[in-house]
Protein backbone atom coordinates (compact mmCIF):
# COMPACT_ATOMS: atom_id res chain seq x y z
CA UNK A 1 0.00 0.00 0.00
CA UNK A 2 2.73 2.39 1.32
CA UNK A 3 4.69 1.47 -2.15
CA UNK A 4 1.31 2.15 -4.12
CA UNK A 5 1.23 5.53 -2.61
CA UNK A 6 4.99 6.85 -3.74
CA UNK A 7 4.31 5.32 -6.73
CA UNK A 8 0.77 7.14 -8.14
CA UNK A 9 3.10 10.54 -7.45
CA UNK A 10 5.59 9.62 -9.53
CA UNK A 11 6.46 12.71 -12.26
CA UNK A 12 3.16 14.53 -11.01
CA UNK A 13 2.13 17.34 -9.14
CA UNK A 14 1.04 17.66 -4.95
CA UNK A 15 -0.93 20.75 -4.48
CA UNK A 16 0.04 22.10 -0.75
CA UNK A 17 -3.80 23.68 0.74
CA UNK A 18 -2.60 25.68 3.83
CA UNK A 19 -3.16 29.31 5.32
CA UNK A 20 -2.18 30.24 8.52
CA UNK A 21 -4.74 32.20 11.05
CA UNK A 22 -3.38 35.63 9.47
CA UNK A 23 -4.03 34.86 6.00
CA UNK A 24 -7.65 35.33 4.27
CA UNK A 25 -8.15 31.46 3.47
CA UNK A 26 -7.48 30.65 7.54
CA UNK A 27 -9.88 27.81 7.87
CA UNK A 28 -10.55 24.14 7.27
CA UNK A 29 -13.50 24.52 4.92
CA UNK A 30 -11.89 26.61 2.69
CA UNK A 31 -8.41 24.41 2.75
CA UNK A 32 -11.32 21.59 1.73
CA UNK A 33 -12.29 23.41 -1.44
CA UNK A 34 -8.52 24.12 -2.66
CA UNK A 35 -7.97 20.23 -1.99
CA UNK A 36 -11.12 19.18 -4.28
CA UNK A 37 -9.84 22.05 -6.91
CA UNK A 38 -6.86 20.33 -6.74
CA UNK A 39 -8.48 16.97 -7.28
CA UNK A 40 -10.18 18.56 -10.43
CA UNK A 41 -7.14 19.83 -11.99
CA UNK A 42 -5.35 16.38 -11.40
CA UNK A 43 -3.05 16.66 -9.15
CA UNK A 44 -1.97 13.23 -7.75
CA UNK A 45 -1.73 14.42 -3.44
CA UNK A 46 -2.01 17.05 -1.30
CA UNK A 47 -0.07 18.71 1.63
CA UNK A 48 -2.58 20.18 4.47
CA UNK A 49 -1.34 21.63 7.82
CA UNK A 50 -2.74 20.80 11.24
CA UNK A 51 -5.11 18.15 12.21
CA UNK A 52 -8.58 19.76 11.48
CA UNK A 53 -7.33 20.79 7.83
CA UNK A 54 -6.49 17.18 7.59
CA UNK A 55 -9.72 15.87 8.67
CA UNK A 56 -11.39 17.98 6.56
CA UNK A 57 -9.45 17.27 3.42
CA UNK A 58 -9.61 13.39 4.32
CA UNK A 59 -13.42 14.05 3.45
CA UNK A 60 -13.62 15.48 0.79
CA UNK A 61 -10.68 13.41 -1.52
CA UNK A 62 -9.45 10.05 -1.82
CA UNK A 63 -5.97 11.73 -3.00
CA UNK A 64 -2.88 10.60 -0.58
CA UNK A 65 -2.62 13.12 2.31
CA UNK A 66 0.68 14.84 3.01
CA UNK A 67 0.37 15.82 6.61
CA UNK A 68 2.25 18.23 9.27
CA UNK A 69 1.74 20.81 12.00
CA UNK A 70 3.35 23.55 12.13
CA UNK A 71 4.01 24.49 15.67
CA UNK A 72 6.01 27.16 17.75
CA UNK A 73 8.07 26.01 20.85
CA UNK A 74 10.04 28.65 22.58
CA UNK A 75 13.39 29.13 22.10
CA UNK A 76 13.30 26.33 19.18
CA UNK A 77 13.60 27.49 15.04
CA UNK A 78 12.26 23.71 14.27
CA UNK A 79 8.17 24.48 13.59
CA UNK A 80 7.17 21.63 11.00
CA UNK A 81 5.58 18.26 13.26
CA UNK A 82 8.79 18.81 15.30
CA UNK A 83 7.69 16.32 18.42
CA UNK A 84 6.21 13.06 18.66
CA UNK A 85 3.38 14.64 19.82
CA UNK A 86 2.44 16.45 16.40
CA UNK A 87 3.45 13.44 14.65
CA UNK A 88 0.61 11.47 16.28
CA UNK A 89 -1.86 14.12 15.86
CA UNK A 90 -1.07 14.05 12.25
CA UNK A 91 -1.54 10.29 11.63
CA UNK A 92 -4.63 9.88 13.76
CA UNK A 93 -6.11 12.78 11.70
CA UNK A 94 -5.70 10.53 8.75
CA UNK A 95 -2.67 11.63 6.57
CA UNK A 96 -0.54 8.94 4.87
CA UNK A 97 2.78 10.47 4.49
CA UNK A 98 3.70 12.61 7.80
CA UNK A 99 5.90 15.72 6.73
CA UNK A 100 8.56 16.84 9.67
CA UNK A 101 11.48 19.27 9.87
CA UNK A 102 14.48 17.01 9.19
CA UNK A 103 16.94 19.93 9.59
CA UNK A 104 20.02 19.33 11.75
CA UNK A 105 18.75 21.62 14.62
CA UNK A 106 17.74 21.14 17.62
CA UNK A 107 13.76 20.50 18.57
CA UNK A 108 11.68 20.48 21.37
CA UNK A 109 10.70 17.39 23.40
CA UNK A 110 12.48 14.46 24.86
CA UNK A 111 13.54 12.67 21.55
CA UNK A 112 16.21 13.30 18.67
CA UNK A 113 15.02 12.92 15.00
CA UNK A 114 16.52 9.36 15.03
CA UNK A 115 13.86 8.17 17.44
CA UNK A 116 11.03 9.59 16.64
CA UNK A 117 11.76 7.47 13.09
CA UNK A 118 11.75 4.44 15.38
CA UNK A 119 9.03 5.63 17.52
CA UNK A 120 6.62 5.79 14.47
CA UNK A 121 8.02 2.13 12.69
CA UNK A 122 7.18 0.76 15.74
CA UNK A 123 3.54 1.87 16.34
CA UNK A 124 2.39 3.10 13.17
CA UNK A 125 2.10 2.13 9.06
CA UNK A 126 2.62 5.42 7.86
CA UNK A 127 4.93 6.97 5.31
CA UNK A 128 7.77 9.68 6.36
CA UNK A 129 8.97 12.87 4.61
CA UNK A 130 11.33 14.77 5.58
CA UNK A 131 11.35 18.10 5.06
CA UNK A 132 15.34 19.77 4.59
CA UNK A 133 17.00 22.17 3.49
CA UNK A 134 20.19 21.16 2.58
CA UNK A 135 22.25 18.36 0.81
CA UNK A 136 23.52 17.07 4.16
CA UNK A 137 20.32 17.06 5.93
CA UNK A 138 18.68 14.91 2.83
CA UNK A 139 21.59 12.01 2.88
CA UNK A 140 21.02 11.92 6.67
CA UNK A 141 17.22 11.55 6.61
CA UNK A 142 17.90 8.90 4.22
CA UNK A 143 19.82 6.80 6.52
CA UNK A 144 17.51 7.58 9.16
CA UNK A 145 15.01 5.51 7.05
CA UNK A 146 12.91 8.38 6.09
CA UNK A 147 10.48 7.21 3.10
CA UNK A 148 11.31 10.12 0.83
CA UNK A 149 12.82 14.10 0.86
CA UNK A 150 11.54 17.40 0.41
CA UNK A 151 13.26 20.20 -0.21
CA UNK A 152 10.75 22.27 1.88
CA UNK A 153 13.24 23.95 3.57
CA UNK A 154 15.55 25.49 1.39
CA UNK A 155 15.86 28.99 1.81
CA UNK A 156 14.20 29.12 5.20
CA UNK A 157 16.97 28.16 7.28
CA UNK A 158 19.93 30.80 7.97
CA UNK A 159 22.49 28.80 6.65
CA UNK A 160 20.59 27.38 3.04
CA UNK A 161 20.78 29.16 -0.20
CA UNK A 162 18.03 32.36 0.26
CA UNK A 163 17.15 32.54 -3.67
CA UNK A 164 13.58 33.82 -5.01
CA UNK A 165 14.03 30.78 -7.30
CA UNK A 166 13.22 27.08 -6.54
CA UNK A 167 16.94 25.35 -5.30
CA UNK A 168 17.32 23.80 -8.51
CA UNK A 169 20.80 22.48 -6.96
CA UNK A 170 19.93 21.07 -4.57
CA UNK A 171 17.19 19.05 -5.99
CA UNK A 172 19.66 17.61 -8.84
CA UNK A 173 22.25 17.00 -6.06
CA UNK A 174 20.02 14.90 -4.09
CA UNK A 175 18.10 12.94 -6.88
CA UNK A 176 21.69 12.00 -8.03
CA UNK A 177 22.46 11.02 -4.32
CA UNK A 178 19.66 9.13 -2.75
CA UNK A 179 18.00 6.47 -3.64
CA UNK A 180 14.70 7.34 -2.09
CA UNK A 181 12.32 9.85 -3.69
CA UNK A 182 12.79 13.55 -3.97
CA UNK A 183 10.07 15.97 -3.73
CA UNK A 184 10.86 19.47 -5.55
CA UNK A 185 9.14 21.56 -2.49
CA UNK A 186 9.60 25.83 -2.55
CA UNK A 187 8.66 28.87 -4.59
CA UNK A 188 7.71 27.14 -7.81
CA UNK A 189 5.85 29.53 -9.29
CA UNK A 190 5.43 28.49 -13.22
CA UNK A 191 4.76 25.42 -15.22
CA UNK A 192 7.70 25.94 -16.60
CA UNK A 193 9.78 25.71 -13.35
CA UNK A 194 7.54 22.46 -12.28
CA UNK A 195 9.12 21.06 -15.43
CA UNK A 196 12.92 22.07 -14.56
CA UNK A 197 12.47 20.37 -11.38
CA UNK A 198 11.35 17.33 -13.06
CA UNK A 199 14.45 17.59 -15.14
CA UNK A 200 16.42 18.22 -12.39
CA UNK A 201 15.55 14.70 -11.14
CA UNK A 202 12.44 15.36 -8.70
CA UNK A 203 10.13 12.47 -8.18
CA UNK A 204 7.45 14.85 -7.58
CA UNK A 205 6.71 18.56 -7.37
CA UNK A 206 4.85 20.09 -4.48
CA UNK A 207 3.44 23.58 -5.12
CA UNK A 208 1.30 25.66 -2.63
CA UNK A 209 1.62 29.11 -3.15
CA UNK A 210 1.57 29.74 -6.62
CA UNK A 211 -2.18 27.93 -6.45
CA UNK A 212 -3.50 28.34 -2.94
CA UNK A 213 -2.31 31.79 -1.72
CA UNK A 214 -4.73 34.53 -3.69
CA UNK A 215 -3.27 37.42 -1.87
CA UNK A 216 0.39 36.51 -2.89
CA UNK A 217 -0.50 35.72 -6.55
CA UNK A 218 -2.45 39.00 -6.42
CA UNK A 219 0.73 40.48 -5.46
CA UNK A 220 3.07 39.23 -8.04
CA UNK A 221 0.98 40.76 -10.85
CA UNK A 222 0.46 44.17 -9.08
CA UNK A 223 4.24 44.62 -8.24
CA UNK A 224 4.85 43.49 -11.72
CA UNK A 225 2.88 46.66 -12.80
CA UNK A 226 4.20 48.63 -10.48
CA UNK A 227 7.75 48.33 -11.78
CA UNK A 228 6.24 48.45 -15.00
CA UNK A 229 4.47 51.82 -14.17
CA UNK A 230 7.84 53.53 -12.43
CA UNK A 231 10.08 53.10 -14.75
C1 LIG B 1 8.90 26.89 4.53
C2 LIG B 1 7.55 26.37 4.91
O1 LIG B 1 7.13 26.52 6.04
N1 LIG B 1 6.86 25.73 3.96
C3 LIG B 1 5.54 25.22 4.21
C4 LIG B 1 5.55 23.78 4.31
O2 LIG B 1 4.65 23.05 4.48
C5 LIG B 1 4.45 25.81 3.35
O3 LIG B 1 4.16 27.08 3.90
C6 LIG B 1 4.71 26.01 1.83
O4 LIG B 1 3.57 26.63 1.28
C7 LIG B 1 4.98 24.72 1.09
O5 LIG B 1 6.22 24.22 1.45
C8 LIG B 1 4.97 24.88 -0.45
O6 LIG B 1 5.89 25.86 -0.83
P1 LIG B 1 5.46 27.11 -1.75
O7 LIG B 1 4.30 27.78 -1.06
O8 LIG B 1 6.67 27.98 -1.83
O9 LIG B 1 5.08 26.54 -3.10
Amino acid sequence: MSHQIIESLKGKLIVSCQALEDEPFFGSEFMARFAISADKGNAVGIRANTPSDIMAIRKVTKLPLIGLWKKDYDGYEVYITPTMEEVRCVIEAGADIVAMDATFRDRPGDMNLAEIVQEVRRNFNVLLMADVSTFEEGIAAERLGFDVISTTLSGYTPYSPQREEPDFQLIANLSRSVKIPVMAEGRIHSPEQAIQCLKEGAYAVVIGGAITRPHAITKKYTEAMEKFIHC
